[in-house]
């Protein structure tokens, strides 16, 4: 069915029934539940719909935080909606509403009680949230995401009071599809779904891992311009072995350990068909924070029949690469001059290997065998070598590599005598000042990425980072740090942050109608953010653009993905447009409020 066809007839049926009469405006929304247009339909219908369904009451209507404007609803507006009388007279811009709740949340202190502010905000009045969070990006993205919500995925039992998102648990077993039709948009274009069993470096934290896709998804939207209604945050719930979850009262998910084996794959298989059998083929299954073996084994089973991407593996490995190929200027050299240290060969070590491998290969035309010897991953037992290749997981094999058994970071380091070292490994503090000082010792510029996360499980700060090689690292981490300065010298940490790619690469995807994801898709986004970076930005140690212009850059991975989807033939939205830029930009989301008149 051509949807622009069906969308175009919706819309003209609505505006038709509501210039007519209300009962036949009933009809109109039967119509519109069925086909699931609503983004489609002229504002003021929608509002009317709405108020129908709340049976005509204002009241209502300013319950529903996709129309609710609060105190900006015009003196027009309360009179043809049913809303005198249930507001103070005052009517303020969004402007102002934005002031007050920019004062209010700076007055909490306690990083939590943001998050829980903002969360209110976005709970019932959903265009000043986004409004917020992207004229004050830097500022509230630690509030909204890394490193807040990992402390309120901590304590998500406890502050939970509406429920965000969808909850499949195995007592959904046989009904996913049922499950996944209680969700009121008919229409999804990204899902960012988790099993809550690796989140951040916390570990497992089960069904309260649901602030990760929650926080996912609004990046989405207020980095990525992806409308908030067309994405969706799913939350599996096979257990948990956390036993201080299992024991805590609060604890919003199933009290039992983990399932797994069969068990656990049959739920994943369901719920993968049941939502392409209800979204379509071309919804984004964005996998995230799963733990490593099911990471891999998940996009390696679906990548050839769902549009998937894993964020973990993928969109990190693709935002590293970015700060690489953007810190060359700083230090000179191609990929394939360096040598690379990974502490930590999960799901992020492996990822930014293997893209990093490609991306040499690509540029040198070498097998990519070849390309790996420079790359060298340590994981608890120590130096991934050759001697260990029977007993290595699948993933780590490609990085068993000649050398003697090494164990502890330290002594891989002084072995190696790496250019740049990269922490990928969930603990917190392990690159330590004898470590910093080593890469300080053999490299003029170390760079060094401690990209774990939140904060607290970063493998060292930017202050240790800079004063350990005496001002001379360039430093990139998961979590932001604050700039440092040095010797008098200001130096601005980069965020090695996937918020960085997925929102921009998911628009691309979107925007395209990729039917897949490819590998090409990521070396094109990470070239678009390397290509950001400015000279100004340099000279204060960045390797990354700032984050307060994240939407123009969003849009420029956008486009640079879309093209590559268009070039290897993935693309289903036909003919590609002229202008992908401009095409990005003009269908991103706008938080200004809509009139309702
Ligand atoms: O969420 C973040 O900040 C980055 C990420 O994907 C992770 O650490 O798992
Ligand atoms: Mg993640």
């Amino acid at each position: 069915m051509d949807s622009y066809f069906l969308q175009a007839k919706t819309m003209c049926f609505i505006v038709s029934f509501k210039l007519a009469n209300r009962s036949k405006l009933l009809l109109a929304m039967v119509v519109y539940r069925l086909e699931g247009f609503l983004e489609f339909v002229t504002c003021s219908c929608a509002f009317d719909l709405i108020l129908l369904l709340n049976g005509g009451s204002g009241y209502s209507l300013m319950r529903d935080p996709r129309y609710n404007k609060g105190l900006a609803f015009t003196e027009k507006e309360r009179d043809a909606h049913y809303l005198r009388g249930l507001l103070p007279p005052v009517v303020l811009s969004q402007e102002l509403q934005e002031k007050k709740m920019m004062n209010l949340i700076r007055q909490y202190e306690v990083p939590l009680h943001r998050y829980i502010a903002m969360v209110g905000l976005q709970e019932t009045n959903e265009r000043l949230f986004y409004r917020l969070l992207i004229d004050n990006v830097e500022e509230l993205l630690p509030v909204v995401y890394t490193p807040t919500v990992g402390e309120a995925c901590q304590k998500y039992g406890s502050i939970f009071k509406h429920s965000q998102g969808l909850y499949i648990s195995l007592k959904e077993k046989g009904k996913i599809l049922e499950t996944l039709k209680n969700w009121p948009e008919r229409t999804v274009q990204v899902i960012v779904v988790t099993d809550g069993e690796r989140i951040l470096g916390l570990g497992d934290l089960g069904c309260q891992g649901m602030g990760i896709p929650v926080g996912k998804l609004a990046l989405y939207t207020a980095l990525g311009g992806v409308r908030p209604s067309l994405c969706l945050p799913i939350t599996i719930d096979v257990g948990t072995n956390n036993e201080k979850l299992l024991n805590d009262e609060f604890y919003i998910g199933l009290r039992q350990k983990r399932a797994t084996g069969k068990e656990y794959d049959e739920l994943l298989q369901e719920f993968m068909y049941a939502v392409k059998q209800n979204y379509g083929e071309k919804v984004l299954i964005q996998f995230e924070d799963f733990a490593n073996h099911n990471a891999f084994e998940l996009l390696a089973r679906y990548s050839s029949s769902h549009l998937v991407f894993n964020d973990d593996i993928q969109g990190t490995a693709a935002v590293v690469l970015a700060g690489l190929l953007s810190a060359l200027r700083l230090l000179g050299g191609t990929l394939a001059d360096h040598t690379f240290l990974f502490l930590g060969a999960g799901e992020a070590g492996t990822g930014i290997a293997d893209l990093i491998a490609l991306e040499i290969s690509e540029q040198n035309g070498k097998p990519i065998e070849e390309n790996r010897k420079n790359i060298w991953l340590v994981d608890s037992k120590g130096l991934i070598v050759s001697s260990r290749k029977e007993s290595l997981q699948d993933f780590k094999k490609p990085w068993a590599h000649e050398h003697e058994p090494i164990t502890g970071l330290i002594n891989a380091v002084k072995a190696i005598k790496p250019t740049v070292l990269i922490g990928t490994s969930g603990v917190g503090k392990q690159f330590t000042k004898e470590i910093v000082e080593d890469m300080a010792s053999f490299n003029k510029t170390p760079l060094i990425m401690a990209l774990s996360n939140p904060t607290s499980q970063a493998e060292c700060t930017a202050e240790e980072a800079y004063t350990w090689s005496e001002g001379r690292a360039i430093f990139a981490s998961g979590s932001p740090f604050d700039p440092f300065e040095y010797e008098g010298k200001t130096f601005v940490p980069g965020q090695a942050n996937n918020a960085y790619i997925f929102p921009g690469f998911g628009l691309g995807v979107i925007m395209a109608g990729s039917i897949r994801v490819h590998n090409g898709m990521l070396l094109a986004a990470s070239k678009a953010l390397a290509s950001q970076v400015a000279e100004e930005h340099y000279e204060k140690g960045m390797i990354y653009p700032p984050l307060t212009n994240i939407r123009k850059i969003s849009a420029n991975i956008a486009a640079k993905v879309a093209a590559k989807a268009y070039e290897l033939g993935l693309a289903s939205h036909l003919p590609q447009p002229e202008d992908l830029v401009e095409s990005a930009e003009k269908c991103m989301y706008s938080p200004v409020y809509r009139s309702y008149l």
